[in-house]
């Protein structure tokens, strides 16, 4: 489905939501786009999916959220100039819900592979209408009740209710994916009931008088028909052709060469023809008769493809032909058409021998398919009294002079009234305006979201780098707004390290300098990759000591146990890096602190209080290669399984004769 309809999805969700449930809703349905390229294709699961996921955020129905979907869609096509469109199908919202197919089928050229669904209008009064609803797609029956809800309140002040009167496979979609009970695809098909305040239209049509001079008009000759609408055709009661335009039956040889072209009179339409719209339609005499709004696209059925063949068939003057000479006709039209084939055949040999691109490169589009593509033919069934007949008064639905040739028609073919040959120039000139149209834009939201992704790295980069100088959860505060972030936490465990041996400050070697920065970088990215948040907190390096604390900025009871688990890998990571010369020692003591960004230029993550500088002392009066705890922390993991020996009473600066332990090592696994 085109991607206009769901950037109207996404930008109502946001806009009503709010964009941390657009987030969400894309998580759920993992859609990968950030934005919607209006002329794009997506696939069709994603609006039931996206209704199905904003049905779970917010606590709406499923057909709420469609039915949502749908009124976004009509408030949304007015950015694209769409309800000049809607305003102008007519006077009264019946007018309107009798054009919605043409509407679609005016907007082919900008949706040239659009596959909009059928409505029909089969019931009206003054309180309201039938309308009939046919589709490819599961999942959109609320979604159209939405629009047509929009469309009578914005652009007809109607006050409307539609209800589903009865309806056919017409269950959710998405990815819980239709249950196909048939092979092939499924057809819904919807009828609803509308009620709306319907008196003035229906006034209107009471009140058209027909002029004196029209009551008593002579029949028209049906041949002025054929003429008017040469790729015409008139059916009986049975539903079989009985006259038809020249230009149909030209163009039905030319796509069934070797078929007497006789036949073609006096055939089940369904002999020659597939009705493409509405979708599954019984081709019924009382069926078609109640069908007179819908707008019809039926597909020429053609069973060969060769030019040489027609030119030989049409040449014949069948007039004269006997039953015997008329064989000969076809013999010969089989021959060339036999022909035709060997030729096909031989130069796809050639083609296939010569590495043959599928791409055209003088023009970089994909070569046409070889042979003729077949004919669409779109009009009304209308019934005509005189003759107790349908008539079919239809036009080719030609886009292109490329498709009017891989037909095999020439615009001279068309009626010249018809509009057809102005619509295939103008629809010329649109696509290829629309090409150039599409590709400016094609080029601007791949930039779009090349940039994207761009902010999306840095954003991510500066994410990364505030993380570490400030926890994320105080950094989320800040970002929400919250001022001076400063907290006390009761008990905390802080834990250094110092990196030893590793450069002599009197030094003036710059070669010594480096050396101690790299090996200095090593140790510490190894102590980075022990730092598991939200159990331990990287606070700041200073010179060569390494600050770290657990229970800030998160809570955390075990805090003691995680600062030890600490201590105790990253002496056994850095022993196993063999540093020549290099030593750690570590330091832990736990007690209260108060916590809190200070500075603007650099904020950082400061923690205050004498816990903090014990610590510190525990780590500089410690030996190499040790773990030293105070008191306090070591009795707190004793208990706890950890191994710890006593080193007795250490002269402590500024806290005279502290009583320390030793960390040997953590409880049994
Ligand atoms: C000028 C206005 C409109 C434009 C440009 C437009 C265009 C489209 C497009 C591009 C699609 C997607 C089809 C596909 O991707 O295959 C679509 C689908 C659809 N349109 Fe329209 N449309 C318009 C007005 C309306 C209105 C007024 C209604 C009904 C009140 C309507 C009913 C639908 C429905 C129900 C679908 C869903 C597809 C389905 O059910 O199979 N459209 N339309
Ligand atoms: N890296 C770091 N060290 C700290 C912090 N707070 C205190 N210290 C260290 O803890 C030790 C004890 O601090 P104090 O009792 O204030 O001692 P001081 O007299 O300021 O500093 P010294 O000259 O080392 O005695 C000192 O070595 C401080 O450098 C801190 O937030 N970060």
């Amino acid at each position: 489905m085109y991607g206009m309809l769901y950037e109207s999805v996404q930008h109502y969700i946001q806009e009503e939501y709010g964009m941390d449930t657009w987030k969400k809703i894309c998580q759920i349905v993992d859609c990968k786009h950030n934005t919607f390229k209006t002329h794009q294709i997506y696939p069709d699961k994603l609006m039931p999916d996206i209704a199905a996921a904003l049905s779970a955020c917010t606590g709406e129905s499923f057909d709420f959220c469609m039915n949502f979907f749908g009124r976004c869609f009509v408030r949304f096509f007015s950015n694209f100039g769409y309800d000049k469109m809607i305003r102008s199908t007519g006077r009264y919202f019946c007018d309107f819900l009798q054009s919605i197919d043409n509407i679609h089928l005016q907007m082919r050229f900008t949706y040239p592979k659009m596959k909009s669904p059928s409505m029909q209008l089969t019931n009206m009064d003054d309180n309201g209408a039938v309308i009939l609803y046919r589709s490819g797609r599961t999942g959109m029956s609320k979604y159209l009740i939405g629009q047509m809800t929009e469309v009578a309140k914005e652009f007809y002040g109607l006050e409307m209710t539609a209800y589903v009167i009865e309806s056919q496979n017409d269950i959710c979609g998405g990815t819980a994916g239709p249950i196909k009970l048939t092979e092939g695809p499924l057809t819904v098909v919807v009828k609803y009931r509308l009620d709306f305040d319907n008196r003035d239209y229906m006034a209107k049509r009471v009140n058209i008088v027909a002029h004196p001079t029209q009551l008593k008009m002579p029949p028209v000759d049906l041949n002025v028909f054929l003429e008017l609408f040469p790729f015409t055709f008139v059916l009986n009661h049975d539903m079989k052709i009985t006259l038809a335009g020249e230009k149909i039956i030209e163009t039905w040889i030319l796509h069934n060469p070797g078929v007497n072209p006789k036949t073609f009179i006096g055939t089940h339409v369904m002999d020659v023809f597939k009705c493409r719209r509405p979708k599954d339609t019984k081709i019924d005499w009382n069926t078609i008769l109640q069908m007179r709004t819908v707008l019809f696209e039926m597909e020429l059925i053609r069973t060969g493809h060769n030019r040489d063949a027609y030119d030989a068939a049409l040449n014949m003057d069948y007039e004269n032909f006997d039953e015997m000479s008329l064989n000969e006709a076809q013999t010969m039209a089989l021959a060339k058409a036999d022909e035709f084939e060997k030729e096909q055949e031989k130069e796809q040999e050639e083609a296939a021998a010569t590495k043959h691109d599928e791409i055209d490169p003088a023009t970089g589009q994909r070569r046409p398919s070889v042979g003729l593509r077949s004919i669409l033919l779109k009009g009304q069934m209308f019934y005509i009294k005189d003759v107790d007949s349908l008539i079919f008064l239809c036009s080719p639905l030609i886009e292109n002079l490329d498709e009017l040739h891989s037909i095999g028609l020439y615009l001279n073919d068309l009626n010249p009234h018809g509009l057809s040959r102005e619509l295939v120039m103008a629809g010329w000139q649109h696509c290829s305006k629309l090409e150039i149209m599409f590709e400016k834009e094609e080029q601007r939201s791949d930039e779009l979201e090349k940039s994207l992704e761009l902010a999306d790295s840095w954003k991510r980069q500066g994410d990364e780098l505030l993380y570490s100088m400030i926890p994320r959860p105080i950094a989320e505060r800040m970002r929400m707004g919250q001022e001076h972030v400063c907290q006390s936490f009761e008990e905390v465990s802080v834990i250094f390290i110092e990196v030893m041996n590793i450069y002599d400050s009197g030094s003036t070697n710059v070669q010594e300098a480096m050396q101690a920065v790299n090996t200095l970088n090593k140790v510490f990215s190894a102590l980075d990759e022990e730092i598991i948040s939200p159990f331990v907190y990287k606070v700041e390096t200073v010179g060569m000591v390494y600050m770290a604390v657990s229970g800030a900025p998160d809570i955390n009871p075990l805090h003691a146990q995680h600062a030890c688990d600490l201590a105790l890998r990253v002496i056994k990571k850095v022993k196993s890096h063999n540093l020549p010369d290099v030593a750690i020692r570590v330091g832990i003591n736990s007690g209260p602190v108060v916590a809190g960004v200070v500075g603007l230029k650099v904020p950082r993550y400061c923690l205050f209080g004498d816990t903090v500088n014990t610590a510190s002392r525990m780590e500089s009066s410690c030996d190499p290669w040790k773990i030293q705890l105070s008191n306090y922390t070591a009795l707190k993991v004793r208990d706890v399984g950890y191994r710890v020996e006593a080193r007795g009473f250490v002269k402590v600066k500024g806290k005279g004769d502290m009583e320390t332990y030793w960390l040997l090592e953590g409880p049994e696994e």
